[in-house]
């Protein structure tokens, strides 16, 4: 498995991961903004198809956020998400990013593992934050001292 950049003709995989993964999925039109205007975009590759992505917004100079992360089902649990985050976080380390930040279900203890794993902290709770009423919590991690569990490679 390798991590590398998004290319042009990835799109259509990721729209088969994002229709698996996420319940509703993230429109198209999300998806177009990410890989359009995305400050960083990696995919994870085995032999040419890609299981999982990650996509990251800059907000300001100090400040990336997460905006999706998803592995296609069969491929979970085998440390491709871990690999796919602790990279984007090292790539936001490089541009001199000072913080990230992400919102995620209250309900999705997979995700939120992850996240604490790689030493995310909920900071806030979000009310009404997705289109079927859940909250969303606020997660930030900070990369002036961050510890990351996960080795990079
Ligand atoms: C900002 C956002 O995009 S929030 C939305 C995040 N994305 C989603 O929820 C989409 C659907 N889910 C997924 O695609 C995947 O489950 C992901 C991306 C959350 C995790 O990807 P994976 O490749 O499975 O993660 P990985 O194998 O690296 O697991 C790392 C850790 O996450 C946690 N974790 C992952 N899956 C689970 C699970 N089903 N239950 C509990 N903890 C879990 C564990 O702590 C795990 O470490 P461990 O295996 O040593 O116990």
């Amino acid at each position: 498995m390798v991590i590398r950049e998004y290319s042009v003709k990835d799109f259509r995989d990721i729209m088969e991961i994002d229709g698996e993964a996420f319940s509703p999925r993230n429109p198209v039109y999300d998806v177009y903004i990410y890989v359009t205007y995305g400050s960083d975009l990696l995919v994870a590759d085995i032999g040419g198809k890609v299981v999982g992505y990650i996509a990251v917004m800059d907000i300001d100079r100090e400040t990336s956020k997460i905006v999706s992360l998803a592995v296609k089902k069969e491929f979970r649990r085998k440390g491709i998400g871990t690999k796919l985050l602790s990279t984007a976080i090292e790539r936001c380390k490089e541009r001199g990013k000072k913080k990230i930040i992400l919102e995620v279900r209250v309900s999705n203890y997979p995700a939120q593992n992850l996240y604490k794993k790689m030493g995310f902290k909920i900071v806030d709770v979000i009310p009404n934050y997705y289109q079927d009423g859940e909250d969303a919590y606020l997660m930030v991690l900070d990369l002036t001292q961050s510890t990351q569990e996960a080795p990079l490679s």
